[in-house]
């Protein structure tokens, strides 16, 4: 048996992990003695105790604080009480068997419709058995029974008292639910039994635990549960004033000074007595009435306080050691009211009062409603099932198998996975607002902190803020004065003159086009260009390869789910923090230069704006800093060159694979533009097939294929499932771009997807290799401007092949991004 000691440790076991300890353990008496019956209240698990649990609560309300019945039938109570202690005429007497016979006479009324008098001897034997076996379950004799039943069983003993006791108590009920099936109302039930006996007709095929020997299993239950209990409650309480005449005296005047004499008090008069329900709420922590709790079991293995439990343990969480936890009370072993009121007087709630234990319904970590998934492992959960080759693929088919909407569990948390087109535009742009914001990420919280979180993980105003100025600054610097599209054309000048070099040699064109595209996002942020064979602006761009691919990686994903222990082992994930450090240094003194030369009334580029921007904003917490400005550039180059360089990378393997398909381009790019003019974006009409080529090579090649991780801005419902608010949420591209309900073929290179009938060009839902809604890529117009221009021009140049019989690969390594693998091609100038 474990043994959770300690406030927090308890909490931990039956509120956060409520789920995994929600059973009860196997016990030797439970199995003998409610044989053949769903185990009652108590002993039950499943479904059937969720079902029971759940209708002897609504069950108690109906007859009981939702009708204000109870209160009505406790005063009633209470007045036989005061009679009966009265009658004893001032001598001493024991208190004990009154507040039994009252305390059960509440209970009798809720499950039975009515109270017995305390002469009845009948109903005086019943409080006898219920008080013996209660006692004897706890006793050295239960202890014997639980350990070795197949001995005991036929051993005499007093054991054997505990089962003919409650043997005796269930015939007692059995008759009493004989007597109510005689006059029962189907339409006006009176108490639980009628209630019980009705939900019977209702569950005659799922049983549930609906049977009539589950009946008198459960208010026997409720019998044992709310009698004991609560009655000793009361003689401790006594036990307490007596032995306090102080507190006595101060309670007394405060009820005094509010009910007064004449009339009895009800709940409506707790709130004007704080002092009195501090001393109550004292008397329950140091009465300690279930020292030990009732046991749980582990419902699935897990672990606690570090270590490891498996499915089926027992668990002790023991409530001695929350009420009186040293670090949760001032004083634990003193009677004082003060631990629940504050310096005025008023009454205050205590985390560490658990008398009652804790509730399954206070679990947060899986609501009711919540996607499914397959079954996790107990520290990793999913991490180690997801393929880290080809992830998007495997999470793509796990929803052929859980639905649209499922989740995993990565380390701690669990992310739910939104898969084809029309769960995906569900979320990011139907609820675009409730799916706008990033998750915590733990390895980006290391590079990025506070309020500068740069363009991709920062939210709320400062993103807002943020991605509305660079949206702005792209547009004056690179599209709306189309000096942009003079660029791009000079870079692939530049480009081609490179290629031109090779000869007709075969060569690797990765880095050539991330140096080409690269230079795009430099014009624009850094106001330059770098040479292609400039040493410092090449190991950058190695840098920027390197991070774009670690963050997405396995590694990545490691990191996140554990950085308290990655952060000291070694790893390839280490790489990304140091590659950040040294491109956010490149970036700095990039800024520096900018400083000594800056005209605020003339900005050359996305720096200087941003500088002049800082000025104007200061203090204004809107991210417009220095430390931020660092991060928006490593954003935008992050985000803005791996990605369109690798387009364009998968670009040369598709039309290579596809001889026809280059043909066609290089026939429609010769006979609008011609060979002697460089392409323009007013071209772009006139060459449908083109950019249908260009469409489908951004489909195939999947660029991004699982897509910015979002998360819930609030709590929503997404294909009928309840998200929560913070959880995070994996919008899969890769299941949109390969959707098998939008695509005609979409397994196949097929430009023929974005043509019509007669060749013209048509846009395509599916087609959303930007994602969409309101945090969709900010560069899109730069990247499709980039694509066409860059393609164009070289394919207005070249005609490109690879080395004989080599078969390019179209599996692409999975990072953020999804990368060729090596190549080389021919470049022959037609
Ligand atoms: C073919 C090229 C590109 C592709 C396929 C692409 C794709 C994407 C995708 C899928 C996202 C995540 C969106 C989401 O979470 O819903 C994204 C975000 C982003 N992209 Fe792009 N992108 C490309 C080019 C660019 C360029 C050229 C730039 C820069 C000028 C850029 C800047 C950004 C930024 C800053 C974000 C973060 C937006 C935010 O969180 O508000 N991207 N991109």
């Amino acid at each position: 048996m474990v043994v959770a000691s300690g406030c927090k440790m308890v909490k931990e076991a039956i509120v956060t992990q409520a789920e995994n300890f929600v059973d009860r353990p196997h016990s030797a008496i439970a199995d003998r003695f409610y044989l053949g019956s769903t185990g009652g209240l108590f002993t039950s698990s499943g479904e059937t105790w969720k079902k029971q649990r759940r209708f002897a609560m609504s069950t108690l309300r109906n007859f009981g604080l939702g009708k204000s019945i109870t209160e009505q039938s406790i005063c009633e109570e209470i007045r036989y009480l005061q009679e009966e202690i009265e009658n004893d005429k001032g001598e001493p007497f024991n208190p004990a068997g009154l507040f039994n016979n009252s305390v059960s006479n509440i209970i009798c009324k809720l499950v039975m419709g009515k109270r017995f008098d305390y002469s009845d001897h009948n109903f005086q034997m019943m409080l006898k058995y219920l008080s013996e076996g209660i006692s004897l379950e706890g006793s050295v004799w239960g202890n014997l029974y639980e350990s070795f039943p197949s001995v005991m069983k036929h051993l005499p003993g007093p054991h054997n008292r505990m089962f003919s006791n409650y043997e005796t108590i269930l015939d007692f009920i059995g008759q009493e639910v004989q007597r109510h099936k005689q006059d029962m109302d189907p339409n006006n039930p009176r108490d639980y039994i009628d209630s019980f006996l009705i939900e019977m007709e209702n569950h005659k095929e799922s049983d549930l635990g609906f049977n009539e020997t589950n009946l008198a299993m459960c208010s026997l239950d409720l019998f044992l549960a709310g009698t004991e209990t609560t009655s000793t409650t009361l003689q401790w309480a006594l036990i307490y004033l007596i032995k306090n005449p102080d507190i006595q005296e101060k309670v007394q005047a405060e009820i005094d000074s509010v009910i007064g004499q004449i009339r009895q008090p009800t709940m409506a008069d707790r709130p004007n007595l704080p002092y009195t329900d501090a001393v109550i709420h004292e008397i329950q922590r140091m009465g300690n009435i279930v020292p030990l709790n009732g046991l749980r079991m582990a419902a699935k293995d897990t672990t606690l306080g570090g270590y490891f439990i498996p499915k089926g343990t027992s668990l002790m969480p023991m409530l001695t050691s929350v009420l009186f936890d040293k670090t949760a009370w001032e004083t634990p072993d003193t009677f004082n009211p003060g631990h629940f009121l504050n310096a005025d007087g008023k009454f205050v709630k205590r985390e560490a009062f658990l008398p009652f234990s804790a509730a399954y319904f206070l679990n947060k970590k899986d609501p009711p409603n919540f996607p499914p998934g397959p079954p996790t492992l107990p520290l990793l959960g999913n991490v180690f099932s997801i393929d880290p080759k080809q992830p998007h693929i495997y999470l793509t088919k796990l929803a052929d198998v859980y639905g649209n909407v499922f989740c995993m569990r990565l380390g701690r948390d669990k992310t739910v996975f939104v898969t084809g087109w029309k769960m995906v535009k569900e979320a990011i742009v139907t609820q675009a607002d409730n799916f706008v914001d990033r998750p915590y990420i733990p390895m980006v919280t290391r590079i990025y902190s506070g309020n500068s979180a740069g363009l991709f993980f920062s939210n709320g105003k400062v993103w807002r803020r943020q991605r509305r100025f660079a949206m702005a600054t792209l547009r004056t610097f690179g599209l709306a004065k189309s000096s942009i599209e003079q660029s791009i054309c000079e870079e692939s000048r530049h480009l081609q003159e490179v290629m031109e070099k090779e000869r007709g040699e075969p060569f690797d064109p990765v880095p050539l086009l991330n140096n080409a595209v690269a230079n795009i996002i430099c014009l624009i942020v850094f106001g330059r260009r770098f040479d292609y064979s400039d040493h410092n602006f090449q190991s950058m761009l190695k840098n920027l390869t390197e991070m774009a691919y670690l963050e997405g990686s396995i590694w990545a994903l490691l990191y996140n789910a554990f950085p308290a222990l990655m952060k000291h082992l070694p790893g390839p994930h280490n790489d990304i923090f140091s590659n950040s450090k040294s491109l956010e240094a490149s970036i700095r003194s990039e800024i520096e230069r900018h400083k000594l030369d800056l005209d605020p009334s003339n900005p050359r580029d996305y720096i200087d704006t941003f500088l002049i921007e800082e000025k104007r904003n200061r203090n204004s917490e809107l991210g417009f800093d220095e430390r931020n400005l660092v991060l928006c550039c490593l954003d935008l180059f992050l985000a803005g060159s791996e990605t369109t360089s690798k387009t364009l990378q998968w670009g040369l393997i598709y039309l290579i694979k596809n001889p026809h398909i280059q043909d066609k381009v290089l026939a429609e790019i010769d006979s609008v533009i011609g060979q002697t003019r460089q392409p323009t974006m007013a071209d772009k009409p006139n060459l449908p097939y083109t950019d249908a080529v260009i469409h489908e090579i951004q489909r195939m090649g999947n660029i991004v294929p699982l897509n910015g991780l979002r998360m819930a801005a609030r709590d929503t419902t997404l294909g009928g499932y309840f998200i929560p608010k913070g959880t995070s949420v994996m919008t899969n591209l890769t299941s949109v771009l390969f959707d098998k309900d939008e695509w005609e073929t979409p397994d196949t290179f097929n430009p023929g997807h974005f043509l019509d009938a007669e060749g013209k060009f048509v846009r395509r839902d599916a087609f959303l290799p930007f994602s969409a809604g309101k945090r969709a890529c900010l560069g899109e117009g730069l990247a499709r401007t980039e694509l066409f221009l860059f393609l164009v021009s070289l394919l207005q140049k070249f005609c490109f092949s690879t080395l004989d019989g080599v078969e390019l690969s179209t599996e692409g390594i999975i990072g953020a991004t999804r990368t060729p693998h090596p190549f080389k091609i021919y470049a022959k100038a037609h």
